[in-house]
């Protein structure tokens, strides 16, 4: 009998990256409000400064900062007042040593200025002095010209996914479209004679569909479309149609199920049946895992899941994502969470073993704890705050080891 070939998790995340070198990547130019979260396909540049003028910090009179030197609440040094700046405003005219202009916060600074001294450091002395009992430095409480972005600046990169902050920045650019990476459009296959909808009543030997939830959500926060779903019965002809049909509509297809070496196991068979270069991966030292199936049809990726549904969202998460990195280059890498075990946790060398945990934050430090179970019991992913990956030639943890948590989300 053929046995299932191991590569190790990084070689086959290498090899998903080549093979899908040609991948279609579409682009679309959508609204600034649709684009938090989408992945940038092109460079902003910014045109202008931002601010286009200097601007004040504070409420306050607009000085000449050597004006200033020495000044207390003992001996206060006495300003002209000239004028006062309005909000929106080009500043009317410029301040000469021994002068000084009222400015309000974000209000443009007029010429000659050069600190800001705040209203409650001063004192109105009559209608046009001022008393100044603080000194202040030079370009105290002035935001300058580009500051905040200087004309002719790379703002953002191909590749970046945007974020809140993002959003605003792009707003004050006066950048109201992004082009950006259409989102791969998916489709989920769940595969089995037992599977049943949701929202029927499973007699006994039948299960509910969960891998098409789970899968599913996991998709739409990563940003792909979950374009087409469905349940097909453990025939390799229902199968095969299936698929074609949605290779049809979606770039990128899971199927969970079917995936391991079972009579009934048809997914590596019809994968090949309907193109080239069909599948490249059959078997992954993970655990859970072992049994995926990475195929290639023309130019579209389809995935073989293991059935058991905490192997298949686990496969998800370390292989069926790395598809992301072909458009997007992630701002951090992985974000984890220090702890440290807080017993022994036993594990075999040979391949990457990924187990649930829960945390316990005491004085200050990350005790992690396995959460227990089979990869067929969800609900220990469910109880579990995240996971810890024990790699492929390290043989299991002692009470005391430091590990990253990876959160579940
Ligand atoms: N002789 C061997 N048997 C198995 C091996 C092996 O190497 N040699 N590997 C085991 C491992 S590890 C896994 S994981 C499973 C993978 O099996 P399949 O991908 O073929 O999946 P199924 O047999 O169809 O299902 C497994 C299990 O998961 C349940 N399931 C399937 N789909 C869903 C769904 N959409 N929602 C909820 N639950 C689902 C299914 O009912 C089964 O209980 O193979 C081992 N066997
Ligand atoms: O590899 Mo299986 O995915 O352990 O349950």
């Amino acid at each position: 009998m053929e046995l299932l070939s191991t590569y190790t998790v990084e070689q086959v995340q290498k090899k998903i990256k080549e093979a899908f070198q040609d991948f279609p990547l579409k682009t679309e130019r959508i609204p600034l409000t649709e684009a938090r979260n989408r992945v940038l396909a092109q460079e902003v540049i910014s045109y202008e400064n931002i601010p286009e003028f200097h601007r004040s910090t504070v409420d306050g009179y607009g000085v000449h900062y050597s004006d200033t030197l020495g000044a207390g609440e003992a001996l206060p040094a006495y300003v002209q007042k000239k004028f006062t700046v309005e909000m929106g405003k080009e500043a009317p005219g410029k301040i000469a040593p021994g002068e000084c202009a009222y400015i309000p916060t974000g209000g443009m600074v007029p010429e000659g200025v050069n600190a800001v001294v705040m209203i409650e450091h001063t004192e109105v002395f009559d209608e046009n002095t001022i008393g100044v009992l603080n000194s202040v430095s030079d370009q105290e409480n002035i935001l300058q010209k580009g500051e905040d972005i200087q004309a002719g600046a790379v703002v953002f990169t191909r590749g970046e996914r945007l974020r809140t902050e993002d959003i605003g920045l792009l707003a004050g650019l006066g950048v109201g479209e992004v082009r950006v990476y259409q989102r791969i459009s998916a489709g989920l296959i769940s595969t089995g004679d037992e599977i049943v909808d949701i929202h029927r009543l499973p007699g006994l030997g039948e299960v509910r569909d969960m891998n098409r939830y789970s899968l599913g959500a996991a998709l739409e926060r990563d940003g792909f479309t979950l374009q087409q779903t469905a349940v097909v019965p453990d025939q390799r002809r229902k199968l095969q149609e299936t698929l074609e049909e949605f290779l049809k509509n979606c770039d990128l297809v899971l199927i969970s199920g079917g995936s391991s070496m079972g009579e009934k196991d048809y997914t590596k068979e019809v994968i090949n049946a309907l193109g080239d270069p069909g599948v490249f991966v059959h078997g992954v030292s993970m655990k859970p895992g072992k049994p995926t199936i990475i195929g290639k049809v023309g130019k579209k990726a389809v995935f073989g899941l293991p059935g058991q549904p905490v192997s298949a969202l686990m496969v998800y998460e370390v292989l069926v994502k790395t598809l992301t990195e072909l458009y997007e280059t992630p701002k951090i890498e992985a974000p984890y969470v220090l702890g440290e075990m807080d017993r022994n946790f036993p594990s075999a060398a040979g391949r990457a073993h990924y187990f649930m945990v829960s945390i316990k934050n005491e004085e200050g430090k990350n005790h992690v704890t396995p959460v227990y179970g089979k990869s067929g019991t969800l609900s220990m992913m469910s109880r579990a705050v995240g996971y810890v990956v024990i790699g492929h030639n390290e043989e299991g943890l002692n009470k005391g080891d430091p590990v990253k948590v990876y959160p579940l989300t």
